[in-house]
Order: structure tokens, then C-alpha cells, then sequence
């Protein structure tokens, strides 16, 4: 088994509890209530951006030209397409998508954005792929799965969302899981297990992130202190 296979494996039960969780259910039955969309798109504007920075440190530790455009892909994609799944949860929420940049991230949000900027800056190469790799990872196969089981056509009201994500043709995550085999292979044990910590907290950290938005989750305590009225 390559060590991409081995992690994905091991990150199985993540991916089905990512699948089985109420957002996901929501968007699969196009239940899901305007609040949690307005909640995820803000977080993950947010979200979104962080992984770009880490995509770039990603670059700042590339030998060649061809793990460069592996990244400046996912650069541009975030940046030019990705914005078509936020567009879908601001119609049905009855938004504007430019209403909902520069909010203060939750603690999930917080948590993610800083576990891959973290790595991105003070790991090696193959741990920085392992970092981000859950992302596209998981979302491909929530999609694929959705597609499968509800075959959704065009009425349905996340139907932009769900075939963004899934029933791509060529996933563009496979040159990375190609990439991390070879990088894992190069590496040390102890690199290794720092690769495969890195993945499983990403893994985790979806989750968290989808249960965030359906929870609306916030901190408990604001940063302000609110005045009390008496
Ligand atoms: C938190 C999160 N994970 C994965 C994706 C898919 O790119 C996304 N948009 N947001």
C-alpha cells in the first residue's frame, strides 16, 4: 500500500463522518437553513484565503518548475473558480457574496486557517502537501458521493455546489497524492509521521469546519466588552 493509500485509509472513518454530517446532509437534500450557509461562506472566504497563503509557502519550498504549477493550479482555482460554490450558497441564502468578506474568523476557522499556515511556514515540502491535502480531498469525495446517491439534476438548489466538487473528471488532487508518495519515500520515519500527523488534523479540522457552520458557531466570549444596561 503507497503511503497516500495509507492515509486515506486511515482518515476513512473522517471522510464518512465528513459525509454524514447534518451541513453535509443539508446540502445533499437541500435542506440547509440560510444561516448556516451566511455562516460557512463567511468563514470560508476566510478559510479560502489562508489556504492560498499556504499554497504559496508551499511554492517557497519548491526545487522545480512542475511542483510549482501544481501549486499556482491550486492558487488560480481557488482565486478564478472557487467562488462559484460560494455564489451558490449566496443565491439561495438571498446574499450577497460581497457582504460576507472580512468577518473575524471562529475558533474552528481560526484553528484550521493557523494549523496550515503553521506547517506551511515551518514544514518541509511533503509535510506542506499533507497539510493541505485534505481540502480538495474530502469536498471531492462528499461530492462524488452526493452525485451517487441523490443524482441530483439542476432543480436542485445546491446543484452548482455539489457538481464543483464532485464528478470531476481528472482530480486535481491526484498529482499531489503522486507527488506526497514520492516525497514520503524520500523522507525519513520521523518526517513521515509528522506528514501523516498534519493529514489526520486537517482531516479532523473538516469536520470541525462543516459542524462550525451548521452550529453557527462563535466565540463565547466577544473581544468587545459589551456594555451592560441596567
Ligand atoms: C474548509 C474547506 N475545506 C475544503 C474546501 C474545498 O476547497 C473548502 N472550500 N473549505
Amino acid at each position: 500500500m503507497s503511503f497516500s493509500e495509507q492515509l486515506r485509509k486511515e482518515a476513512d472513518h473522517i471522510f464518512e463522518a465528513c459525509y454524514n454530517h447534518p451541513f453535509v446532509r443539508g446540502i445533499a437534500d437541500g435542506t440547509l437553513g440560510k444561516e448556516q450557509l451566511i455562516h460557512y461562506v463567511k468563514q470560508d472566504f476566510e478559510y479560502l484565503n489562508a489556504i492560498i497563503q499556504a499554497y504559496a509557502l508551499g511554492i517557497s519550498k519548491c526545487t522545480n518548475r512542475e511542483d510549482m504549477v501544481m501549486f499556482n493550479t491550486s492558487i488560480s482555482f481557488v482565486l478564478n473558480s472557487e467562488v462559484h460554490p460560494h455564489n451558490n450558497f449566496c443565491h439561495v441564502a438571498g446574499v450577497k457574496f460581497e457582504d460576507l468578506q472580512g468577518f473575524p474568523l471562529a475558533p474552528t476557522a481560526q484553528h484550521y486557517t493557523r494549523h496550515m499556515l503553521n506547517v506551511g511556514r515551518s514544514g518541509t515540502l511533503g509535510e506542506t502537501i499533507a497539510v493541505v491535502l485534505p481540502c480538495p480531498y474530502i469536498y471531492l469525495y462528499i461530492g462524488d458521493r452526493i452525485i451517487e446517491e441523490f443524482q441530483p439534476d439542476q432543480s436542485h438548489p445546491f446543484y452548482d455546489w455539489i457538481t464543483f466538487y464532485g464528478g470531476q473528471e481528472d482530480p486535481r488532487m491526484n498529482l499531489y497524492l503522486k507527488r506526497l508518495d514520492q516525497l514520503a519515500e524520500e523522507a525519513s520515519e520521523q518526517e513521515r509521521t509528522k506528514m501523516k500527523e498534519h493529514f489526520m488534523l486537517s482531516c479532523q479540522l473538516e469536520y470541525l469546519f462543516f459542524d462550525m457552520a451548521y452550529t453557527l458557531q462563535d466565540w463565547p466570549v466577544q473581544k468587545e466588552r459589551v456594555a451592560v444596561v441596567e
